[in-house]
């Protein structure tokens, strides 16, 4: 990361200045450190208005996050990614003082011209992330009254202390299947385990363009779009939208394209997506088949996955309700596809977005990993842990990493955690539009769970009768995956063994029925 990096903006007769630090960016208006979001926000709309900022990708991402009212070309592209890297406690001004030069605003001149232009309304994006910190391990709030409910959430998930986390964290009951946690557990095992590495996998850059198997001209891709038809589109994400293709040799593919107006700001998202899905072979992640970048296009051929993404399937759209044991297979099937990408691939890799919309599934229901916009390669055999701003979707995020910028792969057992519980009770990771005591899943699963009523947690679409130590144990073992602190969480290796020995119970108990 481009630690210290000034990014500096004239908005009117206002300068904004980015100081990207290790603890995130901090924000100086005509040289003055602001910390106040509103301030931020209103001078940020300010800018926007100008059309300054918008150029600039990832001061883009912040403001999305920060502001939701503002920055709406990003708000829809980006739809439900995060970016937070926003410090409120570094002050570090003689880095400003050396690098002056850089700045063009006049100190103080003017600074009112942008407080005049702003909202009091507490962004509710900035919020809603926010209230994700540690939402189930949070004490309960004094005022629910409707209006607060976010504040509130935002200050309490924000002053959490850490030994409530951890005392909480205490409240996932000690079971038979809670895995111990074991010393050094959060380290990548090193490289025993891993699969010898074979050269003819690991080509990447700069012979990049040699990658996969299909090689396709943008005039091919046109054509086996049909021009980007409208009729073959599957969907859309943060990175561009997503076409069906045809190939010549009548292989199927999903073609994933920038939108030209974002293809700068968007290219290390592409590079990245390229050069990781290029490591990977695993029948629970999607293959990376080819890629194109040439001009203006930023084209990504992968494999085409027929049938939809876990969540339409979660939200009943392709009519047939997913079953129980399409549920553990699928839960299974992405524990694979984490584990593949955490111990045995060439390099550790942290997924970073795992969540119901990026599994997608086939014919028969097995699910693919899909998404690596995000991915990472994660620390080496010698560390503990990477140093990165934060990325993910609201909802799934690890809070230690939101805390410290310290990613691990327990960060994707984290979300997995989160998954975990939308595949068995359908409910979306945060849902607004419920009563507040289940707006946020894990909290309200967590008390359900704890009350003992394990039949209420699941997805009351479900007809079949599922044994209640089969539900204790899924349950239970979501919990552990979302416990606050990463050396609570288990590896995704022992989480699909924990799931081998819940489905043998499963399949016992079916049988005696
Ligand atoms: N390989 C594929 N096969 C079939 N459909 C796909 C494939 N990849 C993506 N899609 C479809 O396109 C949609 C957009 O995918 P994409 O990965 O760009 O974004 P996303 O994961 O949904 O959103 P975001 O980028 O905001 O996380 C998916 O929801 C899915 O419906």
């Amino acid at each position: 990361d481009d630690t210290g990096v000034i990014r500096s903006r004239l908005c009117g007769s206002d300068a904004i200045e980015f100081l990207k630090s290790t603890d995130g960016y901090l924000v100086y208006i005509n040289r003055e450190r602001v910390e106040d979001r509103a301030l931020i926000c209103g001078a940020l709309d300010f800018c926007l208005a100008n059309g300054d900022l918008l150029s600039d990708h990832e001061v883009s991402l912040f403001l999305h996050v920060i502001c939701d009212d503002i920055s709406v070309p990003f708000l829809q592209r980006l739809g439900r990614k995060l970016l937070l890297e926003f410090s409120t406690n570094a002050s570090i001004p003689h880095q400003l003082a050396r690098r002056g030069q850089l700045l063009e605003g006049k100190k103080n001149n003017n600074f009112s011209s942008v407080k005049d232009k702003l909202t009091l309304a507490i962004p509710g994006m900035f919020l809603l992330c926010c209230t994700l910190l540690c939402p189930c391990f949070r004490a309960k709030r004094k005022d629910p009254s409707e209006h607060h409910v976010l504040a509130n959430e935002l200050s309490q998930a924000t002053s959490v202390p850490s030994n409530e986390s951890t005392s909480v964290s205490r409240k996932v009951p000690g079971s038979p299947y809670r895995i111990p946690p074991s010393p050094g557990s959060e380290r990548v095992p090193a490289t025993p385990l891993r699969a010898p590495p074979s050269p003819s996998r690991f080509l990447l850059s700069p012979q990049l363009n040699r990658l996969g198997s299909v090689h396709l001209n943008t005039n091919q891709i046109i054509k086996a779009t049909q021009n980007f038809s409208p009729s073959l589109r599957l969907g859309e994400g943060g990175f561009g939208t997503v076409y069906k293709a045809l190939l010549p040799d009548g292989q199927v593919v999903a073609v994933k394209r920038a939108k030209k107006e974002h293809v700068s700001a968007l290219r290390d998202e592409f590079s990245n997506e390229v050069e990781l899905l290029a490591k990977i072979e695993h029948r629970n992640l999607v293959k990376l088949l080819g890629y194109n970048d040439k001009g203006n296009e930023r084209i990504i051929i992968t494999e085409y996955v027929p049938n939809g993404t876990l969540r339409e399937h979660l939200d009943g759209q392709h009519g047939k309700i997913l079953d129980f044991s399409q549920r553990l297979e699928i839960a299974i099937d992405v524990a694979h596809g984490l584990t593949y990408l955490h111990l045995y691939a060439e390099k550790t890799i942290i997924h970073r977005d795992i969540k119901a919309s990026n599994i997608l599934l086939t014919e028969s229901y097995r699910a693919k990993v899909s998404d690596f916009g995000f991915a990472r390669f994660g620390p080496a055999a010698e560390q503990t842990h990477i140093m990165t701003r934060v990325k993910g979707t609201a909802g799934y995020l690890d809070p230690e990493y939101l805390q410290t910028y310290q990613l691990t792969p327990k960060s994707d057992v984290f979300s997995y955690g989160i998954l975990l519980l939308e595949i068995l009770s359908a409910r979306r990771p945060v849902d607004l539009k419920r009563d507040q005591d289940e707006r946020i899943l894990v909290r309200w699963a967590f008390n359900l769970y704890n009350a003992g009523d394990l039949r209420g947690l699941l997805d009351p679409l479900l007809e079949e009768e599922v044994d209640e130590d089969v539900l204790g144990k899924l349950f239970g073992l979501a919990f552990q995956c979302a416990a606050p602190t990463r050396a609570e969480r288990p590896t995704m290796k022992q989480v699909g063994e924990q799931l081998w020995e819940i489905r043998k119970d499963y399949g016992r108990n079916r049988m005696r029925v």
